[in-house]
């Protein structure tokens, strides 16, 4: 099928990677030539890497850049595509202007899918003379290397529309889960409260941050403890998605004094080179100083 990738950041890229390694047709578009081209590159590099570490063959990696071309005109990106995903900036109203203009060029039965990590799937579909092609598709970071897709069903989904979208996810090798569309999905409000816990138990002294951390790592065999998480992520992404699972789903999502205590300093996490833990060159190398907080 003919696939177009809205947006060639962090998300994008990695989902055209994996929809051209999965046999598609695939075309980038992005504002600036230089996003564009930074987002091919990146998506060689990445396919590179998959055939030092034995994930694919060359040959394989040859064919999916053969079938991965890039554009900063929205008209080329979609007038034939079968499937438009979009991986814009998190804001509900650049997704609906880029939608409102996609479905200008788009063919009238192209599937349109949001890689939203919060938003309202339904509110964003609305923005179609037909709602029903639309339905969120939720990526992972990296995406060409997390296996979930999360097929988000909005209010007005049709059973047309998620039988496409499974058969696209099967095609890119990917697992899917269905959810419906309510604020946080699955994934967000079941990592989100991990988190605030976590960080909650901290703030009282239950143990320390490494030690929590340390718990879940190891008692649960999670890749990286709660609280490392939110360093990953960045903390001003987690309060801003707490704070609106708050609104929508009530106080038990209020973010912890210590968290917001980091972001008012500036301690972002990886990103910055300080959150919960000191990092450089993307390693923890300490935990940083977070003085005694009681909410
Ligand atoms: N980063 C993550 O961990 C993650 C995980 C899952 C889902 N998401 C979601 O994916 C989406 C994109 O996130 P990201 O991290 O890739 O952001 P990003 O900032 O890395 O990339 C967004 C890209 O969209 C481009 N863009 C802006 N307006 C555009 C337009 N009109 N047409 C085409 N491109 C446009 C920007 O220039 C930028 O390159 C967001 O909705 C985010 O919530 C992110």
């Amino acid at each position: 099928m003919n696939v177009a990738v809205l947006g060639a950041g962090a998300m994008g890229h990695g989902i055209a990677h994996v929809s051209a390694l999965g046999g598609h047709s695939v075309i980038v578009r992005d504002v600036e030539q230089e996003l564009v081209e930074n987002g091919l590159e990146q998506i060689e590099e990445n396919l590179e890497g998959g055939v030092e570490r034995e994930k694919i063959t060359p040959a394989e990696k040859d064919d999916a850049i053969e079938r991965l071309t890039g554009t900063v005109s929205l008209e080329t990106a979609v007038e034939d595509a079968d499937l438009v995903i979009e991986a814009v900036p998190e804001e509900l109203e650049i997704k609906r202007a880029v939608f409102e203009e996609a479905e200008e060029f788009a063919p009238s039965d192209a599937i349109m899918a949001t890689n939203t990590s919060s938003l309202s799937v339904t509110e964003i579909a609305s923005v179609f003379e037909d709602p029903s092609r639309c339905i969120g598709l939720h990526f992972f970071n990296p995406a060409h290397i997390m296996p979930l897709v999360e097929i988000v069903v909005a209010e007005q989904t049709s059973g047309d529309t998620k039988e496409f979208a499974d058969h696209y996810v099967e095609s890119i090798e990917k697992t899917p889960t269905t959810v419906t569309d309510v604020p946080g999905f699955a994934s967000s409000r079941l990592g989100a409260m991990f988190s605030l816990e976590a960080i909650r138990m901290a703030q009282e002294g239950v143990a320390s941050i490494e030690d929590i951390d340390e718990t879940m790592r190891l008692g649960y065999n999670l890749p990286m403890g709660p609280i490392e998480l939110v360093d990953h992520t960045g903390v001003d992404v987690n309060v801003e998605v707490m704070e609106y699972l708050r609104e929508e789903l009530g106080e038990r999502f209020k973010p912890p004094q210590l968290l917001k205590r980091k972001l008012r300093a500036g301690k972002l996490g990886r990103k910055t080179g300080e959150g919960f833990y000191v990092w450089e060159d993307g390693e923890i190398v300490g935990v940083s100083d977070t003085g005694d907080v009681t909410e």
